[in-house]
C-alpha cells in the first residue's frame, strides 16, 4: 500500500518570520581544567559573562610587541568547575524545548584540538554530555505520546510521509523477519572503541523532562549521523558490511534542497528510535566509523566535523484521540543539529604531515568558511551590504545555510584550553567566538498547528474510555458501547483540494461553497445538538440542586442524630469510668481476699504437715511399744514357764514324798487300826461313789468346803470362792467383751467377773467401741506347747479420740489355763477331770493358778 499523500490545505506553511525579528547566535564558553600542575594559564574568568586572555611570554604577540591584555564577553562563561549537567541546563535544554515546540535548532561546539569539543558534546559514559542529556530529555517528554514505529516514514527528500496503520504494521513485521533472518551488519570495532552495551550499563540518563507537549499528538524521533571529512559528506550510520569497510571507505553524500529551502544530507540513513538506548546505539555505530586519530596535541583527536541530527516529528490525533490524522499537513517537523567541530590547529605545533596534514588543512579550511560566512553575514547585516555569503565554499557551510540565512535558533559553545602555549589559536577562536555574537539569525518560526476542531485532551479520554471498557469486559459486562464523539470533536470533514487549476478558479469555488454549505449545516445541527444538551445538562442540574437540597436536609438530621449520639456516649462513658473505679476497687479487695487465703492455705498445710508427722511419730512409738510389749510378754512367759516347770518338778517329788507318807502313814493305819482303817476307807469309797454318781453328798461336801484350817493343813484346796472369779475383770463401766464365736468352755471357777458387758464375736461395728463401753476385754483360746488349752484374757480401758474415734489402752493380760497334775507323761491334753482321780490329786492340782494382773506382769500366785 502507498503511503497516504496529503492533500495541500488552506493553512500557513511555517515561512520565514514576516516581522523579521531576530536573535543574535548565542555563544558560551567553556574552559577545561589544566592537564599538568606545571601548566600556566593564560586565561582569567573576569565576570560571569567575560574572560580575560592575557599574551604569555611565548606568544607571537608578545614577541611582536603588540601583546595586550583582552577581554572576551559571552552570554556565559564556565569555568573548568561547572560541570555537564549545569552546562547542558544552560545551554543544552533551551534547544530541546524548541525541538519540543517544532522549531530547528543548531548548537556547535568550536575550538583549538584538544579543548573539550567532544567531552561537552558527548561526555563520558557516567557524566554526559550535551547529546545525551538532549535524547534523555527528549524521551523522557514524549514517553507517554510517541507514535508506534514507522508510523511517520522519511520521503528521502527530508520530508516525511504518514502511514497508515496496516502499512506500518507490515512494515514492522518484515522489520521483525529481517532481525530473523539476518545478523545485523556490524562495524568493526576499533581496539580503542568503548564497547555501547557497557556504556549503556554504566550511564546515568538524565531525568529531567519539559512540559510543553502537546498530549494529543503523536510524536516520533529519527536520528541522523554524518561527518564532513576533507570536505566530503559520508553518512556514518550506513550498513556497510564489516569487510567492506576495511576495503573501501563510506561513499560521499552530496548535500541538497528541499522545497522549503533547506539543506538535507541526500540519501542519508535516517533511524527511527524509540528510546535514549537506541539512539546511542546508532551513535556509538556512526562513532567508529568515525575519523579519530592520535595527534601530538590529543590522543583521540577528531579528523573530521561530525554531526547528529535529532528531527522530531509530530501530528495530531484523529477525534477519537487515537490514531494520527492521515494528513501531511498536519505534521510539524523539527531539527536539532549537534555540530562537533574538529579543532582548529596550527601544523608548526601539531608536527602533522602527509594524511594528518592533509586533513588538518581541510579542517582549517572548512573553519576559515564558516568563519568567512559569518563575518560577511555580519557585515551584510550590519552594513545592509548584499555580498554573497560563500556557503557553498565548504560542505560544513553549506550544510547549514538554512540555519545561518534560514530560521533557527543557533547556539555555539567556544571551548578553549587556558594553558599558555594554545594562546595564540585560542586567541582567533576568541575572536571569532565574540564575532559570532554579532550575527543576528532569523527567529524559528513558531509552527503553525491545524485548527481540525479537534477536542482537546480526547488522547486522554479514549485512554479512560478504553481503560473503562477493558474493565467492564474483565468484569463480564456487555461493553459494545460505541464512541459517539462526532458531534462533541469534530466539526466536519477536512476542506477541499484548493488547488487552482483554472484561470478563475471556479470549481475550487463551486467545491468551497459546497463544503462550506455541508459545514454551515455541520454547523446547525451541531448548535441543535449543543442546545438539547444545554437543556439536558440544565435538567440535570436542577435534579442535582433538588438532591442537593435533599442531601443537605438530610445531612443536617443527621447532624443532630450524630450530636444526641455524641452526649449519650459521653454520659456512657462517664458512667463507664465509675464503674471502672468501682470494679478496679473490687479487684484490690479481691486480690487481697486471694493473698488472705493464700496464707491460710499455707498455715493450713504447715499444719496438716506437722499432723501427719505427729501421726507417724505415734505409729512409730506404737509399733515400738507393741514390739516391746511382745518381747516382755515372750520373755515372762518364758520365765513362767520354766518356773512352772521347776515348781512342778518340786511338786512331783513333794507328791512322790507324800504319796509315799500317805502310803506308810495307810500302812502304819492299816496295821494298827483296822477301824480307823475302814472309815478312811469308807470316806475314800464315799468320795469315789460321790463322783461316780455326779451329785454331791453330805460327807463330800466336808471336803469341798471352803478351804479351812483342814485343807490349809493338809495343803488341799479345792474349791476357794476367792478364786471363783478373776479378780482382773471386776470393775466398773460396760465391758466389751470381744470373745471368739464357737468358745471352748472353760468349765473352771477362773471365770472373769464382767457384770455389765456387751458381746461380740467380731469388731465391724465402730459404735460397738465408741457407744457406751468403757473396758475391752478380748478372749483368745489356743494351745499351748503341751497341748492344752490356754485361754488368753486381754483387757484394757477405752479411751475415745479426738477425731472421733476410740482407742484401747491394754493394761491387764489373764491366762486361764489347767494343767494336768501328772503331767506330759499322762498323755494328750487331758481336760476331764478323771472319774478315779483321788480328791489329794484334784487338791494338788486346783492349788495352782496363774493370774495376769496389772502392770501387765502376769505372775504364778503362790499355793494358799
Ligand atoms: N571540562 C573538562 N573536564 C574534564 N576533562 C576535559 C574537559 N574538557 C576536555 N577534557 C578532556 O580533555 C581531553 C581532550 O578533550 P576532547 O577530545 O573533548 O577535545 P577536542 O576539543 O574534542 O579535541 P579535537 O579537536 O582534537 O577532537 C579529553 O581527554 C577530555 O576528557
Amino acid at each position: 500500500m502507498k503511503p497516504v499523500r496529503a492533500r495541500n490545505l488552506p493553512r500557513k506553511t511555517p515561512s520565514k518570520s514576516k516581522s523579521g525579528s531576530k536573535d543574535p547566535v548565542q555563544v558560551y564558553c567553556r574552559l577545561r581544567p589544566m592537564q599538568n600542575e606545571s601548566d600556566v594559564s593564560c586565561m582569567t574568568i573576569t565576570s560571569p559573562q567575560s574572560i580575560r586572555v592575557s599574551p604569555p611570554d611565548s606568544s607571537t604577540n608578545y614577541r611582536a610587541g603588540t601583546a595586550k591584555d583582552v577581554v572576551y564577553s559571552f552570554k556565559r562563561v564556565f569555568d573548568d568547575s561547572v560541570g555537564q549537567q549545569e552546562v547542558f541546563q544552560t545551554v543544552g535544554l533551551p534547544l530541546v524545548k524548541s525541538l519540543i515546540d517544532g522549531k530547528n535548532g543548531l548548537l556547535f561546539a568550536y575550538g583549538v584540538t584538544g579543548s573539550g569539543k567532544t567531552y561537552t558534546m558527548n561526555g563520558e559514559p557516567r557524566d554526559g554530555g550535551i547529546m545525551p542529556r538532549t535524547l534523555d530529555v527528549i524521551f523522557n517528554t514524549i514517553a507517554d505520546y510517541q507514535a508506534k514505529r514507522y508510523t511517520f516514514k522519511a520521503d528521502k527528500m527530508n520530508g516525511f510521509e504518514i502511514q497508515s496503520d496496516v502499512d506500518a504494521l507490515q512494515e514492522r513485521q518484515q522489520d521483525i523477519l529481517r532481525n530473523l533472518e539476518s545478523r545485523p551488519l556490524r562495524t568493526p570495532r576499533k581496539n580503542s572503541d568503548p564497547d555501547p552495551e557497557v556504556i549503556l550499563q554504566c550511564r546515568l540518563p538524565d531525568a529531567t523532562k519539559v512540559d510543553s507537549i502537546c498530549a494529543d499528538s503523536s510524536y516520533a524521533v529519527f536520528v541522523t549521523y554524518v561527518e564532513i571529512y576533507n570536505n566530503s559528506v559520508y553518512d556514518l550510520l550506513e550498513d556497510v558490511p564489516d569487510d567492506m569497510l576495511r576495503n573501501k571507505p563510506l561513499q560521499m553524500k552530496i548535500l541538497r534542497e528541499d522545497a522549503s529551502k533547506n539543506m538535507y544530507v541526500h540519501g542519508v540513513t535516517e533511524v527511527e528510535v524509540q528510546s535514549p538506548e537506541e539512539a546511542f546505539k546508532a551513535f556509538y555505530k556512526g562513532q567508529r566509523k568515525k575519523r579519530v586519530a592520535n595527534t601530538m596535541l590529543n590522543s583521540e583527536s577528531s579528523r573530521s566535523h561530525s554531526i547528529f541530527s535529532i528531527r522530531l516529528v509530530q501530528a495530531p490525533l484523529d477525534y477519537h484521540g487515537e490514531h494520527v490524522i492521515q494528513d501531511k499537513g498536519s505534521m510539524v517537523i523539527s531539527q536539532l543539529s549537534l555540530v562537533d567541530l574538529a579543532g582548529c590547529e596550527r601544523t608548526s605545533r601539531t608536527k602533522n604531515s602527509g594524511q594528518r596534514l592533509r586533513e588538518a588543512g581541510n579542517i582549517n579550511n572548512s573553519l576559515m568558511t564558516l568563519r568567512s560566512c559569518l563575518e560577511i553575514l555580519r557585515e551584510n547585516q550590519l552594513n545592509g551590504t548584499k555580498q554573497i555569503v560563500p556557503y557553498r565554499d565548504s560542505k560544513l557551510t553549506h550544510l547549514f545555510k538554512s540555519y545561518l540565512d534560514g530560521e533557527g535558533e543557533v547556539r555555539m559553545v567556544v571551548c578553549a584550553n587556558p594553558r599558555a602555549e594554545d594562546y595564540d589559536e585560542t586567541l582567533q577562536v576568541m575572536k571569532f567566538a565574540e564575532m559570532s555574537q554579532e550575527v543576528q539569525i532569523a527567529r524559528p518560526i513558531v509552527p503553525v498547528r491545524l485548527d481540525y476542531g479537534l477536542t482537546p485532551g480526547r488522547r486522554k479520554a479514549n485512554q479512560v474510555f478504553r481503560t473503562a471498557v477493558r474493565q467492564m469486559h474483565e468484569d463480564g459486562i456487555n461493553a459494545n458501547i460505541p464512541v459517539d464523539v462526532d458531534l462533541v470533536y469534530s466539526l466536519s470533514t477536512d476542506f477541499p483540494s484548493m488547488d487552482i487549476l483554472d484561470h478563475n478558479g471556479s470549481k475550487v469555488i463551486a467545491d468551497l461553497k459546497v463544503f462550506l454549505e455541508e459545514r454551515m449545516k455541520h454547523r446547525a445541527m451541531l448548535q441543535r445538538d449543543l442546545l438539547a444538551k444545554q437543556e439536558q445538562i440544565r435538567a440535570l442540574l436542577s435534579e442535582v440542586e433538588r438532591e442537593n437540597v435533599l442531601t443537605k436536609q438530610e445531612s443536617s438530621t443527621l447532624h443532630a442524630q450524630l450530636e444526641h449520639e455524641r452526649s449519650r456516649i459521653q454520659s456512657l462513658q462517664s458512667k463507664m469510668g465509675s464503674l471502672e473505679r468501682q470494679n478496679s476497687s473490687l479487684q484490690r479487695r479481691y486480690d487481697e481476699q486471694e493473698q488472705q487465703i493464700n496464707l491460710l492455705q499455707q498455715e493450713k498445710a504447715d499444719l496438716e504437715m506437722a499432723l501427719s508427722q505427729s501421726a507417724i511419730d505415734r505409729q512409730k512409738v506404737k509399733h515400738r511399744y507393741n514390739a516391746k510389749v511382745q518381747m516382755e510378754t515372750e520373755k515372762i512367759s518364758h520365765e513362767l514357764e520354766k518356773k512352772l516347770e521347776r515348781d512342778r518338778q518340786v511338786l512331783r517329788s513333794q507328791l512322790r514324798e507324800r504319796d509315799d507318807k500317805i502310803r506308810r502313814v495307810a500302812q502304819a493305819l492299816k496295821e494298827s487300826a483296822p477301824h480307823s482303817s475302814s472309815s478312811s476307807a469308807n470316806s475314800v469309797t464315799n468320795v469315789t461313789s460321790k463322783s461316780d454318781g455326779g451329785t454331791t453328798t453330805q460327807s463330800s461336801s466336808a471336803l469341798l468346803k471352803t478351804p479351812g484350817a483342814d485343807s490349809r493343813r493338809m495343803g488341799l484346796a479345792l474349791r476357794n470362792p476367792r478364786h471363783r472369779r478373776s479378780r482382773s475383770a471386776e470393775g466398773a463401766g460396760r465391758w466389751l467383751d470381744h470373745c471368739p464365736a464357737a468358745p471352748v468352755p472353760l468349765g473352771t471357777v477362773l471365770q472373769p467377773n464382767m457384770k455389765k458387758r456387751k458381746s461380740v464375736t467380731k469388731l465391724t461395728d465402730v459404735k460397738d467401741i465408741t457407744k457406751g463401753t468403757e473396758r475391752y476385754c478380748l478372749t483368745t483360746q489356743e494351745q499351748d506347747t503341751d497341748g492344752e488349752l490356754e485361754t488368753r484374757l486381754y483387757k484394757g480401758d477405752i479411751v475415745p479420740t479426738c477425731s472421733g474415734g476410740a482407742q484401747v489402752i491394754f493394761s491387764d493380760v489373764e491366762l486361764l489355763k489347767q494343767s494336768s497334775p501328772t503331767g506330759n507323761a499322762a498323755g494328750p491334753v487331758t481336760r476331764k477331770r478323771s472319774a478315779q482321780m483321788s480328791g489329794v490329786d484334784i487338791a494338788e492340782r486346783c492349788s495352782t493358778a496363774v493370774e495376769g494382773h496389772g502392770n501387765k506382769r502376769p505372775h504364778i500366785l503362790p499355793k494358799p
